[in-house]
């Protein structure tokens, strides 16, 4: 069997609030998401599931636990090897898009490859191609403010996936939309994760979407329960 994309092994991780009482968020959480399946975590406001993710991009440490992406270990990367280490295995998905608004959609897709040192060219052709998978194509030279939320947050979707990254981690990436645009965007999501073969973690407070992923995960006092 091939590597899983991503392993948590035993995560904890407390939030020292300025006094000696420390809030224990995560409480050994164990978790593998295998090549190209996408999980849901399912979760009550403040249950953790932003920790969780940040962590598990590499975004943030956790005070106990491993943290193995493609079947390599980041846990203790010095900051330079973790930032390119986020940059070429993850991709982050938010409830709110953070567009660049002076850019068109293209471009928003095209810039995280330039950084990555992609040519212009392939740049462009993968922007389209992504766009063209999430249905908005059509939208490629508009700028943000141009576009409605759920053409948005698809465009975003696309760039969280330019630098073809091994894992997608979402936090709540429908949770701003309205149910019915939610659906569609999410359905845009779905496809563009099948499209790419990508593994995904997919954290949502709607249980109807989260039915529609292979997994689903409910994290409750800390734990995967
Ligand atoms: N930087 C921080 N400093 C102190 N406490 C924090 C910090 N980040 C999160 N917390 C606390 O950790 C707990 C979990 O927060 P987190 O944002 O991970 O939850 P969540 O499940 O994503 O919630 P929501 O669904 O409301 O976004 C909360 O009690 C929060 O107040």
């Amino acid at each position: 069997m091939s590597e899983p994309a991503l392993e948590l092994r035993d995560i904890h991780k407390g939030y020292n609030h300025g006094t000696p009482k420390e809030v224990q968020v995560l409480r050994g959480v164990s978790l593998r998401v295998a090549q190209g399946e996408v999980v849901s975590m399912v979760a009550p406001s403040g249950a953790g599931k932003s920790t969780l993710l940040h962590i598990a991009g590499l975004l943030d440490s956790a005070d106990e636990g491993r943290v193995i992406l493609g079947g390599e270990d980041m846990t203790d990367l010095g900051d330079r090897r973790r930032t390119r280490a986020r940059r070429d295995h993850v991709g982050f998905i938010y409830q709110f898009h953070h567009l660049l608004p002076e850019f068109t959609a293209e471009e928003n897709i095209i810039l995280p490859q330039l950084a990555a040192g992609t040519s212009q060219a392939e740049a462009a052709r993968r922007a389209r191609n992504l766009l063209e998978i999430v249905g908005v194509g059509h939208r490629a030279d508009h700028r943000p403010s141009a576009l409605s939320g759920g053409e948005q947050q698809r465009v975003a979707f696309c760039r969280a996936l330019a630098n073809e990254p091994r894992v997608l981690l979402a936090d709540e990436p429908t949770g701003n939309l309205d149910p019915g645009t939610s659906e569609t965007v999410f359905g845009a999501l779905m496809d563009l994760v099948r499209e790419t073969g990508l593994s995904a973690l997919i954290a949502t407070h709607n249980l109807e979407l989260a039915a529609r992923m292979d997994r689903s995960l409910r994290l409750t006092e800390g734990r995967f329960a």
